[in-house]
């Protein structure tokens, strides 16, 4: 790619210079090699503009920046963007040059994790090649591998893409978190379609009004996605009208799936222990697909995930006959084993309040005897959410054990209290290894566990130090004592 490539990517610059050879992009001066073009983007910490003299010493040969920046000491031409933030993803798309040619996105506050792998492995069984990437990394065939981001940076994600398409994935699914949209991260990325799972608290650090956090998400649909392509809306939640009108006002092909979706219909849901039934309405044709997978909420996932396979070339019937054979993501009501006298021990990544209240609803039908909960809020995310929290555990669960999860900065007690404010009889036990030990413990015929928050995560985060902790083997050690 040449500089003069950028020409009508940015708003203004130097006609000068168009033919010199970039060697790569960066928003991050410290990554700045010679010959790459620097991106100075206004951050939530610090204003890249204050790094340019250091990019351009590292060798920066443009730089690209808002459109009110002051060029007067700049020795290398300055490229103008009214959004740089945009202007580095297209930027980056077009030097990286190839993406799979069937892009698909999926945003909502939760689902997204398991969607992003259903319509991968919806794909697979359709004998495409195909890959997932979100919030626990890159899958593809021959590659698993963790990422720290749910949308990856624009640089890093369109490298991603380039490589899989060079190792022949025809077929990606994305996550698109209302950062990632609010922050430009996929533009760029060429969608076949996009879907919508479901709004509720989250981010309320980030994002000033639950209203202004839906209008993130809806980026998706109004400004990343061609006019009449594809909308796959899940239709039971409750904004699930503002969502539609959204995607329609943009001028897309709205389908939606759930109980009163139009595209595909769920007439019928039995609940087994550790999987469901379904009936699901397709072209006035009814599908019986045992899904082997519990919680209504996966229901929902699948039903948006075989939405975004059908609409990007897949029939209906391996759609459906693919859902048979699902396999949730790593830690979303992921059975880690069950104790002597049979009680299962989930382990889920609800961190916020609908997830949370949906897990634990999704494990009594089929407990007989308590639900016990263990679960903590992180340090440095949205405080708010903490008593909502500790009150649907309280509401939802029989028994309450408050601990932490990656307190960060915090004081972990103060966490603590937040949560227990809104949960009267809640146990705490700030160490999440004995939190853990003695729910276990405590676990008798026909009780359910659900150990909820860090999901796939391997790591607690206290202070700066993250040491190495994973629910799984605290959950699979603590069963193995047990029936010792
Ligand atoms: C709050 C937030 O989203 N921050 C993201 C944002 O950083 P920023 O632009 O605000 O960074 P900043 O630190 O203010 O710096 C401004 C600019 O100066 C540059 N800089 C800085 C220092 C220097 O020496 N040289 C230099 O050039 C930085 O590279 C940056 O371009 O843009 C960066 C590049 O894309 C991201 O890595 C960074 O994610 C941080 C690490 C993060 O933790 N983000 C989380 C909150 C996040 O994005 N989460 C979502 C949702 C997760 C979910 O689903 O729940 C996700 O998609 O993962
Ligand atoms: N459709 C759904 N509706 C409500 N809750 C859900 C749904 N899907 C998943 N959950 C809950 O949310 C948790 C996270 O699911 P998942 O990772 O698929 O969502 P996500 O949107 O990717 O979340 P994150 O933004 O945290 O990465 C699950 O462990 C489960 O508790
Ligand atoms: N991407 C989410 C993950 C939260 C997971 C939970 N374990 C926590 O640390 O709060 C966040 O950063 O808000
Ligand atoms: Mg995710």
């Amino acid at each position: 790619m040449k500089l003069g490539d950028l020409a009508d990517i940015v708003s203004s610059g130097p006609a000068l210079h168009g033919e010199a050879i970039v060697a790569g992009i960066t928003s991050d001066s410290r990554a700045v090699q010679p010959g790459f073009v620097f991106a100075a983007l206004r951050g939530s910490k610090t204003d890249g503009m204050s790094f340019v003299a250091n990019a351009v010493s590292r060798g920066a040969i443009a730089v690209i920046a808002p459109a009110d920046a002051d060029a007067s000491t700049l020795t290398v031409p300055m490229f103008r963007a009214a959004e740089p933030r945009r202007a580095l993803a297209l930027a980056a798309a077009r030097f990286y040059g190839r993406q799979p040619e069937t892009m698909v996105a999926v945003t909502g506050t939760s689902g997204k994790t398991s969607v992003a792998a259903f319509v991968r492995q919806i794909w697979t069984h359709a004998g495409k090649p195909a890959a997932s990437i979100g919030t626990t990394g890159v899958v593809a065939p021959g590659r698993a591998e963790y990422g720290s981001l749910t949308t990856p940076d624009p640089v890093e994600l369109h490298r991603l893409l380039a490589e899989l398409a060079a190792a022949g994935v025809t077929h990606a699914a994305m996550e698109a978190s209302s950062h990632g949209l609010d922050q430009h991260r996929l533009d760029g990325v060429h969608l076949a379609a996009a879907a919508f799972t479901n709004l509720g608290r989250d981010h309320m650090d980030y994002h000033p009004t639950v209203e202004s956090y839906h209008s993130a998400k809806m980026r998706l649909f109004t400004e990343l996605m061609p006019r009449g392509g594809p909308a796959i809306i899940f239709a039971d939640d409750p904004w699930s009208e503002a969502t539609i009108a959204a995607a329609r006002g943009a001028g897309l092909d709205v389908r939606t799936v759930g109980r009163k979706g139009g595209f595909l219909c769920l007439k019928r849901v039995e609940h087994e222990r550790r999987r469901q039934r379904a009936e699901i309405e397709v072209d006035g044709v009814i599908h019986e697909i045992v899904l082997p997978l519990a919680g209504d909420f996966q229901i929902a996932n699948a039903m948006v995930a075989a939405g975004l396979a059908m609409s990007t070339g897949i029939i209906s019937a391996t759609a459906m006959e693919a859902l048979e054979h699902l396999q949730g993501a790593p830690g979303r009501l992921d059975l880690v084993g069950s104790t002597e006298a049979g009680a299962p021990v989930y382990v889920d990544y609800a961190h916020k309040p609908e997830a949370l209240e949906h897990v634990l609803a999704a494990v009594r039908p089929f407990t007989t005897g308590r639900v016990v909960v263990v679960f903590g809020c992180g340090g440095d995310r949205d405080k708010g959410k903490r008593p909502i929290m500790g009150e649907i555990a309280t509401r939802l669960a029989d028994i309450v054990i408050i601990t932490d999860d990656n307190p960060r900065s915090e004081l972990p007690a103060a966490i603590r209290e937040q949560i227990l404010v809104a949960a009267p009889g809640a146990i705490e036990i700030g160490d999440r290894r004995r939190a853990i030990r003695e729910a276990i413990a405590m676990l008798g015929a026909g009780d359910t566990l659900v150990i909820a928050g860090k999901g796939h995560e391997v790591g607690q985060t206290v202070g700066l130090d993250t040491h190495h902790f994973s629910d799984h083997e605290e959950a699979r050690a603590a069963l193995a004592e047990s029936s010792r």
